[in-house]
């Protein structure tokens, strides 16, 4: 496994390109000929990576045809995008895809993997996911992620293929697991923002983590997911960190609406994606199928269509109490 393409020219597309491009030759798509150019004339992505210096040996393209003799293919559009931009991809039965969004695709309440499987039918798939913040990662700063695939032997390759000195993979066989992690925290990030822009203080805002995650534990559990996934990098590691910094898109969308702006001007400010803002009605959709309850986030569901803050929080604190138990 030696030539890697990228499918998204994000910054997280852009971070990835840049730990591939340390193990052997990269060649990344993206949407905007301006990126294109940058990347290839000065070696920088101004647009969604500004200030970072990347590998020269990256080389875009605006063509998808151009990734068809890579070896594995990591797929980082945002999530909604995910399965039109695979269904024009030259991917085949053999050659894994590794998915790098975080996100449920809106309508088909599916995961990225089902997705994915739509769309290259065969296709190993596996899933990258974990705290990791895209400036950090691309500048060389140390961290860890999960790299689920159920053949085990397609995620020793792609461990190897990936790993770096700052960048390292933890193989799992849990994909689903994996794939709720990253996708729940977005919306929980959304709702610890919330909390932090009202000012609750630091104890609201651990409790909220804390409920957060068992609502991430009772939603990927019902889906299949392991709890030891869910407790691992792409789950608790990467709520975490989200819940941590307004550098989170999520949690300083959830900051703005603690403040009592509204979801559309804050969303209509951004040229970047807070994947909690489209997984959210999503993921209610998906636990009530389920018959799994999310009261955050339902919470943030009511902040995004307009709700006043006050009221959601009040309904929130307000609900019969219950045992703790996931
Ligand atoms: N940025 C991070 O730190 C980070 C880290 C891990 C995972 N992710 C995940 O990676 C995925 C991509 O996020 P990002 O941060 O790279 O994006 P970004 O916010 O940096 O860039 C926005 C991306 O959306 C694309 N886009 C906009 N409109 C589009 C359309 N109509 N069709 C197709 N693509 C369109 C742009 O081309 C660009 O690649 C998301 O699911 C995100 O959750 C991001
Ligand atoms: O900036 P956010 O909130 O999209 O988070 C980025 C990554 O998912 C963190 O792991």
């Amino acid at each position: 496994m030696k030539h890697i393409g990228v499918i998204g020219g994000g910054a997280w597309g852009t971070a990835l390109a840049q730990v591939a491009a340390a193990g052997g030759p990269v060649t990344l798509w993206a949407r905007e000929p301006e990126v294109v150019e940058g990347i290839n004339r000065d070696h920088v992505n101004d647009a969604f990576l500004a200030g970072v210096p990347l590998n020269p040996a990256i080389r875009a393209t605006g063509d998808l045809a151009d990734l068809g003799a890579c070896d594995a293919w990591l797929v980082v559009t945002p999530a909604q995008f995910l399965g039109r931009i695979l269904a024009e991809a030259p991917t085949d039965a053999k050659r894994p895809l590794v998915l790098c969004s975080k996100g449920i695709e809106a309508g088909s309440l599916k995961l990225m993997s089902e997705v994915a499987a739509d769309a290259a039918p065969g296709a190993p798939i596996a899933v990258v996911s974990g705290p990791t913040f895209a400036h950090e990662v691309a500048k060389g700063l140390p961290t860890a992620v999960t790299l689920a695939c159920e053949d085990a032997a397609v995620a020793a390759k792609l461990a190897d293929r990936l790993a770096q000195p700052t960048f390292r993979p933890y193989a799992a066989d849990d994909v689903i697991g994996a794939e709720v992690g990253g996708a729940v925290k977005n919306v929980l990030a959304i709702a610890c923002g919330a909390v932090v822009g009202r000012n609750l203080g630091e104890n609201a805002k651990a409790a909220l983590i804390a409920r957060g995650f068992a609502e991430m534990l009772r939603f990927g559990l019902a889906k299949g997911a392991d709890a030891a996934t869910l407790g691992g990098l792409s789950g608790l590691g990467d709520l975490v960190l989200t819940c941590s910094s307004p550098k989170s898109r999520n949690m300083s969308l959830g900051m703005g609406l603690g403040e009592g702006r509204r979801a559309a001007d804050l969303l209509a400010e951004r040229k970047t994606v807070a994947e909690g803002a489209h997984t959210a009605p999503v993921l209610l959709a998906a636990a009530r199928q389920l018959g799994v309850d999310m009261p955050i986030t339902q919470a943030v569901v009511d902040l995004l269509d307009g709700a006043d803050i006050d009221r959601v929080i009040g309904e929130l604190l307000n609900r019969p109490l219950r045992a703790e138990a996931v």
